[in-house]
């Protein structure tokens, strides 16, 4: 059994059925079930709230999460990462750019969601003078102080799982996960990933999102199961 595996899996636009809905792909999550079953394990890397991760993880039967882009990680126990951002300077930042908050801002506390999620100079300018920082998944516009993103949250949870760097493989859509893949010896971008992310990938999958999650995990299964073979 391959039990030092590990799959980092962001959610939006990975998991998904695309990068325009937050519908997930069945068909990837039976793949995921597959290779759980050959001692694999998979967590969700998101930049949603953690209570909607964890939930979802849960459900799913997933390893564990990291959530708020880096700064919530759940494995056997719930750590917090990052500083807190006061709520008066979210509620600032969404007034003065005219922005709508992510209904799962109430659920957060270090990683702040904003619809449209478009990027502009003067909000990145407010946000570096006050020490925070200013990222896009695609979905969403993400406020904190968190400059490395979900680096922060997979650090210390490979640090706990004591995975070596050479067994960990991380599939991604977005710019936001450019920082986890730093820590992934497989850096896989989905087919309709960012062009800057699937630059710096080492895997770029045929199919779009989950399409390409089950393209990739269905290979990785097929490999493990020919390496296991060879072992017995
Ligand atoms: O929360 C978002 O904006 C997108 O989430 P993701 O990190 O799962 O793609
Ligand atoms: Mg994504």
């Amino acid at each position: 059994m391959n039990n030092n595996v590990v799959i980092l899996l962001d959610l939006d636009g990975t998991l998904t059925l695309d990068r325009n809905t937050y519908s997930l792909d069945l068909e990837a999550i039976s793949e995921i079930r597959n290779i759980q079953k050959l001692g694999v394990r998979v967590f969700i890397v998101t930049g949603n709230s953690y209570p909607v991760s964890r939930g979802l993880a849960t459900y799913l039967g997933l390893d564990g999460v990291v959530a708020e882009n880096g700064c919530v990680i759940y494995f056997d126990e719930e750590e917090s990462l990052c500083k807190e951002i006061d709520s008066n300077l979210v509620l600032e930042f969404e007034r003065k750019f005219n922005l709508k908050g992510s209904w799962q801002n109430r659920y957060r506390r270090y990683d702040f969601g904003f619809y449209p999620p478009d990027l502009k100079d003067d909000m990145i300018s407010w946000a570096n003078y006050r020490g925070l920082y200013l990222k896009t998944s695609g979905y969403a516009l993400h406020l904190s102080y968190n400059d490395k993103g979900k680096e922060v949250g997979v650090n210390r949870l490979l640090s706990l799982l004591g995975v070596d760097r050479k067994n960990v493989i991380a599939i991604g859509d977005s710019l936001t996960d450019i920082d986890m893949m730093k820590l992934a010896a497989i850096k896989v971008a989905v087919s309709n990933a960012d062009e800057e992310l699937k630059a710096i990938a080492n895997v770029v999958t045929k199919g779009s999102s989950g399409e390409g999650v089950k393209e990739y995990i269905s290979s990785l299964a097929n490999a493990l199961h020919g390496s296991n073979k060879r072992t017995c």
